[in-house]
């Protein structure tokens, strides 16, 4: 079997390890001239890679540092986990396994109570304690049948502004948004340029609008259009597809959507990545005008110390829940936790419900049911009523969700 290490990434070996992630999510190798703009938010803290017996690196996975809010809105430092991938002549001989053990053990040595991260297929994670813990719907609103429903308040207006503009105002409107709903998580500098900065000042077509209500502006659209024009079809309009749509308040959301809906030439609105309960078929005069394209998994969360994450969220009314827990990799975490509307300790008492790291995870912000789990065989019941007692306990009115990609 062929060598590897696993160790931290060194300062100068950033770029070799961005080869790998490019290579192995079949992207183009990355110019001179991107890698300049790059380096400053891609530094080797945060980083460990797998080393060939040559010590060229086959394999990275990236964290940065963030916050994650929890239910009861607390923030929570979250290591973002944003680029793992192992070189394709590499794979399946344990090198994803070795790396996640390394950065697990790292975040918990430094007390990170959390991690987070966006999946890019369903089945690599749970092994490694992660849960699917946010979900969001892809939307196709077919303009023509969508009208916003009389008596929707209006209290502001829309106006485009340029890239530039775009660059220096999102970040700190942002703030605005950032921990109203659980699951959403902080943007730290270096997230900004790679991801909204590259995108709206690109030439993929994205446009920025924002929405000024009473207390300045409180919202924001980054959308592009698609045309959709075909020999059977030559005057059908553009489909305006929505990258991101933020809003401090619900008039400021019916404003931009009533603004997307008045553009013209446009024959339907797309969206992916959308909240689960964002209500837009109860916007409009004809619910129906709204197709869900599809329902998907978005943020997955691990719990690194499960007492100091279970202690920072709220939970709702119900008497206490005895969870017995396990946890492969970071067995500290083994045990029972009492959880109830005043506190979480951890106890000796009888276990009422057992479950892995990864359902935990899974259940934390507040999507889903104990009970569902329970069926599924995810949740082991020792106590009837239980489940019932730990979903009025976990699940959230609002559902979470992160709505950034990183
Ligand atoms: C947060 C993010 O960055 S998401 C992006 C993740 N990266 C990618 O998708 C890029 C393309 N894929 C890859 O680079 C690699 O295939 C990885 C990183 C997903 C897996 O790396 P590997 O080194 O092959 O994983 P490793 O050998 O440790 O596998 C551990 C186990 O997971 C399983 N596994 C790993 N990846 C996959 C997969 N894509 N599909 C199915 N099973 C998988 C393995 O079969 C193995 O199972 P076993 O223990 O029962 O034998």
């Amino acid at each position: 079997m062929s060598e590897f290490h696993v160790r931290a990434v060194a300062e100068g070996e950033q770029r070799a390890c961005l080869e790998v992630l490019e290579q192995a999510l079949h992207a183009k190798p990355i110019s001179d001239e991107a890698w300049a703009k790059m380096a400053p938010t891609w530094p080797a803290a945060g980083k460990f890679a797998a080393f060939d017996g040559d010590g060229t690196p086959v394999g990275i996975a990236s964290s940065f540092e963030m916050e994650l809010t929890v239910p009861g809105g607390r923030k929570l430092a979250t290591a973002g986990v944003d680029g793992v991938a192992v070189r394709a002549d590499w794979t399946r001989r344990g090198i994803l396994t070795t790396m996640m053990a390394a950065q697990l053990e790292d975040f918990a040595a430094r007390g990170v109570p959390l991690a987070a991260l966006h999946a890019s297929e369903g089945v690599i994670y749970g092994r490694f304690g992660y849960g699917a813990a946010t979900f969001c719907k892809g939307v196709f609103v077919e303009r023509p049948r969508a009208q916003v429903r009389d008596g929707v308040g209006r209290d502001g207006e829309v106006r485009f502004v340029t890239p530039a503009e775009a660059v220096r105002r999102v970040s700190s409107l942002y703030k605005r948004f950032e921990g109203t709903r659980p699951g959403s998580v902080s943007r730290p500098e270096q997230w900004w340029p790679g991801f909204f900065d590259r995108l709206v000042t690109g030439n993929d077509g994205y446009r920025v609008a924002v929405h000024s209500g009473p207390d300045g502006d409180d919202g924001f659209v980054v959308y592009r259009t698609i045309d959709a024009r075909d020999r059977k079809a030559p005057e059908r309009g553009a489909i305006l597809e929505i990258r991101e749509l933020e809003a401090a308040t619900p008039r400021a959301w019916a404003g931009l959507w009533r603004f997307l809906l008045s553009v013209d030439l446009v024959s339907a609105i797309a969206g992916r990545g959308r909240p689960m309960d964002e209500p837009i078929a109860e916007l409009l005069t004809d619910p129906r005008a709204v197709n869900t394209t599809e329902v998907i998994d978005d943020l997955w969360v691990r719990l690194v110390d499960v007492l100091a994450a279970l202690r920072a969220r709220t939970y709702g009314t119900a008497e206490p829940v005895v969870l017995e827990v396990s946890d492969k990799q970071l067995p500290d975490n083994n045990g029972r936790y009492a959880v109830g509307t005043s506190g979480v300790e951890r106890t000796t008492a009888e276990p009422e419900l057992r479950l892995d790291v990864s359902t935990l995870s899974s259940l934390y912000l507040g999507h889903g049911f104990f009970s569902d789990l329970a069926l599924s065989g995810r949740v082991e019941v020792l106590e009837a009523g239980a489940a019932e007692r730990a979903d009025a306990l976990f699940h959230t009115a609002r559902a979470p969700w992160c709505g950034t990609f990183f």
